[in-house]
């Protein structure tokens, strides 16, 4: 087997010198790692893996996914959206084969912060169920810290009844093999999804939130943003992915992630449309739709890669002046927490800088 490396400039000529043994996060060179995690995407063939990259982060239709060919090989992507979404994805061929002895499971698994495991819902999925465990076991042994995301594909066209029913089919099994397996202490996640519609970027917002350290204080900052200006509901958006990368405490419901996602489309496209600037999106970009239900949705660039998108009622945008003043503290205390970020890696760096050269063997120097 071999690596298909799509981005080796992007994540530098080091990403491949892992070292065998690869413990996530115990030195400060494993540390710099972590904050960039791995995302592996594995199903058996025709699952849909390679569909669900494409169509979230390369703006790839829906109906296109239906001529792209079988993946041979680990395709590697490096998604670099904001100092927040930094992460890499890499997509499995179906039929890769843990007992190969070219499949380095330390190195796959060691470096890994969310496993997603893609099941036909439309296939008979007693051979996914098998391979499911088989992965899980073998990914759990070499990094119990692996979040283990469970996407029940393709239910597009299947009757809610239908949808719950392989839910609840598929949670029951595949907690009772890992349970037959000594690995009752796995937790799993379970999302119904499909790449027709929202349903694809909401299960991958949800994982990717659980992969960013920061997300209890972006929520808190979110929460005291909407409580202080009469805001419903309101996401911080990763604009080129349009997943949510943290919303405040109140309940998701699709309806309004559906809204917010169409929003930000119609923004950009005006923008490109009649905007004398080279971006679409910079730091004048705002937006104000009003529904014919009352609600007004309300747009703002928070930086480069973000954007915050509002639901809130008619009335309570009277006072505008208030919601904008509030959003430019709400803005300014992300910046803080970026800026702590940035900070954070470059120390990070430094200390791996120092401990690289004080290595009397190791000639290798960031
Ligand atoms: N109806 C439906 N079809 C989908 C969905 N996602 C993917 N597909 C279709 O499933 C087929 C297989 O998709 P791929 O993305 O190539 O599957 P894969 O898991 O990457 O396959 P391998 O590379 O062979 O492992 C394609 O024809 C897609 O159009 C979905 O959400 N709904």
């Amino acid at each position: 087997m071999s690596y298909q490396d799509d981005d080796e400039e992007q994540m530098g000529p080091h990403s491949e010198s892992f070292p065998k043994d690869f413990g996530y996060g115990h030195s400060p060179r494993e540390a710099n790692l972590e904050s960039k995690p791995r995302i592996l995407l594995m199903g058996l063939r025709r699952s849909g893996k390679s569909s669900i990259q494409k169509v979230v982060f390369h703006k790839m239709s829906p109906n296109e996914t239906l001529f792209l060919p079988s993946t041979c090989e680990i395709v590697k992507d490096d998604i670099n959206n904001s100092s927040f979404v930094q992460f890499q994805i890499w997509d499995f061929p179906g039929q890769i084969d843990f007992i190969d002895p070219t499949f380095d499971s330390d190195m796959i698994f060691g470096g890994c912060g969310a496993l997603i495991f893609v099941i036909d819902a439309k296939d008979d999925y007693n051979e996914a169920l098998t391979k499911f465990k088989n992965t899980v076991t073998k990914a759990y042994k070499v990094n119990p810290r692996i979040k283990f995301e469970v996407f029940i594909h393709k239910v597009d066209g299947i009757s809610d009844d239908s949808k719950m029913e392989s839910q609840r089919d598929i949670h029951q099994r595949a907690t009772d093999d890992l349970s037959d397996a000594g690995l009752h202490q796995i937790r799993l996640s379970f999302h119904l999804t499909s790449i027709y519609d929202h349903s694809i970027f909401e299960a991958f917002s949800k994982v990717v939130q659980k992969l960013i350290p920061q997300l209890p204080t972006l929520e808190n900052l979110l929460n005291i943003f909407i409580s202080n200006s009469g805001i419903e509901k309101a996401f911080l958006f990763d604009v080129v992915s349009k997943i949510y990368i943290a919303t405040d405490c109140s309940p998701v419901d699709m309806q309004s992630y559906e809204l917010c996602c169409d929003m930000i489309d119609v923004a950009i496209d005006l923008s490109s449309i009649y905007s004398t600037e080279e971006e679409a999106f910079d730091n004048k970009t705002s937006s104000l739709i009003k529904l014919n239900n009352s609600t007004v949705l309300y747009l703002r660039e928070v930086n480069k890669f973000l954007a915050l998108v509002c639901i809130l009622r008619e009335e309570n945008f009277n006072k505008q002046g208030v919601i904008d003043y509030n959003f430019l503290c709400f803005r300014d205390a992300i910046g803080q927490v970026f800026e702590l970020k940035i900070r954070a890696t470059k120390h990070m760096d430094e200390d791996i800088e120092v401990s690289l050269m004080e290595s009397p063997n190791d000639s290798v120097v960031f």
